[in-house]
């Protein structure tokens, strides 16, 4: 049989395939993207890696199984570690001062995203929550992957292909995939729906990530 991340994997194609092929993307890898969207992005960002560091912690202490709980636990350190320390190189790079971090708001998307995965854990169940976290990692890795050959001539944008093509990000890619396929075969049909949903959720709010950037999205005032 298929594995279940197969399965949702291929239902969602069409989301991811539109994420490749968005402006967004597009720009970075040919270094035109205006760095006004990338610094928008990196401050939205800013919000959503440390929620999702957060979220790693709360789900792996509702979790039943002790080693997705280790590898969640884990994957919180390695993200403050490795993502978010590559990410204040970036911030020094653009001169983005924490006066202007301190001032930023959350903007909708970013915000939705957020709480779609906390809806998930607090309104829903741990299970599904992993599966909400899965296109983030899942996601920027195929990205990378498609983006490394070509590479991008600017530097910076060159370094944040980099960092989804690592192998030691390949190899964390790889365990989320496995905790996974092995949280949904202890899960019964309907909550296997679920996870799938919450996955497809995820999907799409990695696209309208990128469009909130492009469009440097507000909240209606
Ligand atoms: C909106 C958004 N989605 C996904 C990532 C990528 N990402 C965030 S945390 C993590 C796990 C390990 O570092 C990965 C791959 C991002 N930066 N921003």
């Amino acid at each position: 049989m298929m594995a279940f991340t197969d399965q949702i994997h291929e239902l969602a194609t069409p989301l991811w395939q539109q994420s490749f092929e968005h402006p967004f993307i597009q720009q970075i890898s040919g270094g035109t993207l205006p760095k006004s969207v990338f610094r928008f992005y990196l401050l939205q960002d800013r919000y959503y890696l440390s929620e999702f560091g957060e979220l790693h912690e709360q789900i792996a202490n509702q979790l039943a199984d002790a080693k997705g709980k280790r590898f969640l636990l884990a994957g919180a350190q390695g993200l403050k570690d490795g993502e978010m320390a590559v990410r204040e190189g970036f911030f020094k790079t653009l001169n983005i001062s924490a006066q202007e971090i301190k001032t930023t708001p959350i903007a909708p998307t970013a915000y939705n995203y957020v709480n779609h995965m906390y809806a998930a854990l607090y309104r829903g169940t741990p299970e599904r929550a992993v599966a909400g976290l899965l296109p983030c990692y899942w996601l920027y890795n195929e990205i990378g992957k498609q983006l490394i050959s070509q590479g991008s001539p600017d530097s910076l944008y060159q370094r944040w292909i980099e960092t989804y093509d690592s192998d030691d990000y390949t190899d964390s890619v790889d365990q989320m995939i496995e905790l996974t396929n092995q949280t949904a075969e202890r899960v019964s049909d309907s909550e296997r729906e679920a996870m799938t949903a919450t996955f497809l959720r995820s999907s799409a709010y990695e696209l309208d990530f990128w469009q909130m950037a492009l469009d440097q999205e507000k909240w209606e005032a």
